[in-house]
């Protein structure tokens, strides 16, 4: 049976602070620490008791018991996602009363830190489905540099065209969400390439079981992004893209997944209807309830908080140029952590240094100056609950 991996997707920013520059700015707000280096950690939220021991079975790396302080009794809950490596040592902290951090030690420095989700939305969706008490684990993910991009618009405005032509020059840093979809292949379509064509009772077995980020009728179709399909890309250490539509986009907006959201426009009406025609892949019917779809697409392009990005796809060149700025990819801009993230085989020994509300500071344990590498990282817990992204709009 298909085991559930939860998204890599979960994802921050992450200031690196080297030796011998900047002095390190403590806080003098900081939390009384109770987090310790050790096999066992223990963290209360509300009337439970979170255990997170590190397993005698080597096929789980890290067990998970919940006390219930009221009736004093244990639970082991489903967990779900793709497991942390087994390691000897770990920390854990509480983010929020929706996440607990736990802190790695001797395992690559590209997979230390990761959270443990007992609360967040998805969570509470799982508990639903499954009547069990349930935990997710995810992986953190090192800077908004890596967050996943989804990609949103009418039909026929471009997007496919633009993605394409992203992946052809980047192709190590991007990856297709190759999406789920009940609609019949057309005629230059590969099946696990473009989409993973299926029948609709599958599909929806599939997405009652859980192993769904998001879906929508879209057109007359069922079309899905399989929690599968973004945990490949990021297991490729690439940035996901998704290509998937406004109702799809709103779903992620409200799962955990941190992403930034791009909704491409056309220039015009008429613009977007002869494309939309002269890529003659659909019928005359199929066309006029995609330009139907497209009115309330275009509507709900504006609505708050939903899209960080609006591109106008009038002349392709000009846009992809854009699309690249927005990116961060026009300006040979190298991400302040790649040498950190790139370096996978360096091994992280990291504890935990202070809290606040706004950041966790983790402190190198092993003189990591001379390998070039962060003595202090700096995890912003703001972009963990959504990051507020300017909204920029290209032309
Ligand atoms: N800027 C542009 N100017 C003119 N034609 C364009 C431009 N961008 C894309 N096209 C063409 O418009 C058609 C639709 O593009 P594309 O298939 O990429 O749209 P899409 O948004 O991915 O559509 P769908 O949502 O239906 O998959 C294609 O034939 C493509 O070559
Ligand atoms: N909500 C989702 N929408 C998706 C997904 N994959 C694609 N799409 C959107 O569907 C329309 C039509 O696509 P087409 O290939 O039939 O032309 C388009 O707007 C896509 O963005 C998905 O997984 N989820």
């Amino acid at each position: 049976m298909f085991t559930m991996d939860r998204i890599q997707g979960v994802s921050f920013l992450i200031t690196v602070h080297f030796m011998g520059e900047e002095a390190p700015v403590f806080h003098v707000e900081s939390v009384a620490l109770e987090s310790r280096d050790c096999l066992q950690n223990s963290i209360d939220i509300g009337d439970k008791t979170y255990v997170i021991s590190i397993s005698d079975d080597p096929k789980s790396s890290i067990s998970i018991k919940i006390l219930d302080k009221l009736t004093q009794t244990w639970v082991v809950p489903t967990v779900l996602g793709a497991h942390p490596t087994p390691t000897k040592s770990h920390a854990a902290i509480l983010v929020n009363s929706e996440k607990i951090l736990i802190i790695e030690k001797g395992v690559a420095l590209n997979d230390f830190i990761w959270f443990l989700e007992v609360d967040t939305p998805f969570v509470k969706q799982q508990c639903k489905i499954k009547g069990t008490e349930v935990v997710a684990w995810s992986k953190g993910v090192i800077s908004e540099g890596h967050m996943p991009i989804v990609i949103s618009g009418p039909s026929g405005v471009g997007k496919g065209t633009l993605i394409a032509k992203l992946m052809k020059e980047f192709p190590s840093k991007f990856g297709f969400s190759v999406s789920h979809t009940t609609r019949s292949p057309r005629e230059k379509e590969i099946d696990g390439i473009h989409y993973h064509f299926t029948e609709r009772s599958k599909m929806e077995q599939e997405i009652s079981e859980g192993k769904f980020l998001e879906f929508a009728h879209v057109h007359g179709n069922l079309y899905g992004t399989s929690i599968e399909a973004v945990e490949s890309v990021s297991d490729q250490g690439k940035r996901c893209i998704l290509d998937i539509d406004v109702q799809g986009a709103r779903s992620v907006r409200a799962s955990s997944l941190e992403a930034i959201f791009i909704f491409v426009c056309p220039p015009s009406f008429e613009e977007l209807e002869k494309r939309l025609r002269a890529r003659g892949t659909e019928t005359e019917e199929q066309i006029q309830k995609r330009l139907k779809n497209a009115r309330a697409e275009l509507d709900q392009s504006n609505s708050l908080g939903l899209f960080d990005h609006l591109l106008i796809n009038g002349g392709l060149e000009a846009c992809y140029e854009n699309l690249k700025k927005l990116l961060s990819l026009d300006d040979g801009h190298e991400d302040s952590n790649d040498s950190l993230i790139k370096d996978g085989k360096a091994i992280a020994c990291y504890s935990i240094l202070s809290k606040t509300n706004s950041e966790i500071l983790l402190q190198s344990e092993t003189n990591e100056v001379e390998k070039g590498t962060a003595n202090l990282l700096s995890l912003d817990l703001s972009s963990l609950s959504g990051g507020v992204l300017t909204r920029t709009f290209d032309q």
